[in-house]
């Protein structure tokens, strides 16, 4: 509810509020959001949005870091392949052309994904949000802003090895449609021509975060945490 919690009255229905927030991807207790939101506990919460974008080529570690990033700092994870599989399997209009373009290793129009993200951010009680896989083309950077009219605080870039995200990626058993050879290797191509314009276009603006994505998954998280930590420094 970033943008329309101050519009919620203590008189809505609870069982749209049970639908509302049953559809939450936060890491928030929806039960005790409800029964506290219902009660007028919670302040209208007008904050302005704090945007992380996490990018990274397939099987860089961004899904893998942005759990450990909302247990420590407590973000809402909007992922927009996550997204973009829901929407596959709840068989929308969409839903053959999203499977039929991630099959091909290629990248959904902004315009799709956009929307998607715009009703997660809006259902959200959190203000802080991290966007994961997000934006992955000029394209889709541009759309974002025009849409959702707000430009990122902070963008993370997962940097790893090509052999590396092949590996891990053929080894990620969720039963992806793209998990295989034949679609990461489109994947990677698509990276390096699409997506690696929006990360220089976010280095030069001085927003980038470069974390190098090997090790485990602590030593990564570990280069992860004072970024975020600064900020809470700063409020
Ligand atoms: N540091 C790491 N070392 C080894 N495997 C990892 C590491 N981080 C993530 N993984 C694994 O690699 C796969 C891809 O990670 P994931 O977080 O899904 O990446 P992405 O979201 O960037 O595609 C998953 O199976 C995950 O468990
Ligand atoms: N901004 C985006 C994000 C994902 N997609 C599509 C195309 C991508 O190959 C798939 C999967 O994305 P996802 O972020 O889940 O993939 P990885 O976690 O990097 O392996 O979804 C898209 O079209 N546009
Ligand atoms: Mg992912």
């Amino acid at each position: 509810m970033w943008r329309r919690v101050a519009s919620l009255s203590s008189s809505v229905s609870s069982s749209f509020l049970a639908q509302t927030a049953s559809r939450l991807n936060t890491w928030e207790s929806l039960t005790t959001g409800i029964a506290q939101q219902a009660k007028g506990v919670i302040a209208p919460k007008e904050k302005t949005p704090f945007i992380t974008f996490v990018l990274g080529g397939p099987g860089s570690g961004k899904g893998t870091q942005c759990i450990k990033i909302v247990e420590t700092f407590g973000f809402a994870h909007l992922s927009a392949g996550d997204l973009l599989r829901r929407e596959i399997a709840s068989k929308s209009a969409d839903g053959a052309m999203i499977l039929n373009t991630i099959k091909e290793g290629k990248i959904v129009p902004s315009q799709v994904t956009v929307k998607l993200i715009q009703k997660e951010m809006e259902l959200s009680y959190n203000h802080k949000f991290l966007i994961d896989g997000f934006p992955r083309t000029e394209e889709n950077r541009v759309s974002f802003e025009r849409i959702i009219g707000v430009e990122p605080n902070v963008v993370l870039f997962f940097d790893c090895p090509e052999e590396e995200m092949v590996k891990r990626v053929l080894n990620r058993n969720e039963g992806r449609v793209d998990d295989n050879l034949e679609t990461i290797k489109k994947r990677l191509t698509v990276f390096q021509a699409l997506s690696l314009p929006v990360i220089n276009y976010y280095s030069e603006k001085g927003k980038l975060y470069t974390i190098k994505a090997i090790g485990t998954e602590d030593e990564i998280f570990e280069q992860v945490r004072p970024i975020f930590a600064a900020f809470e420094t700063v409020g």
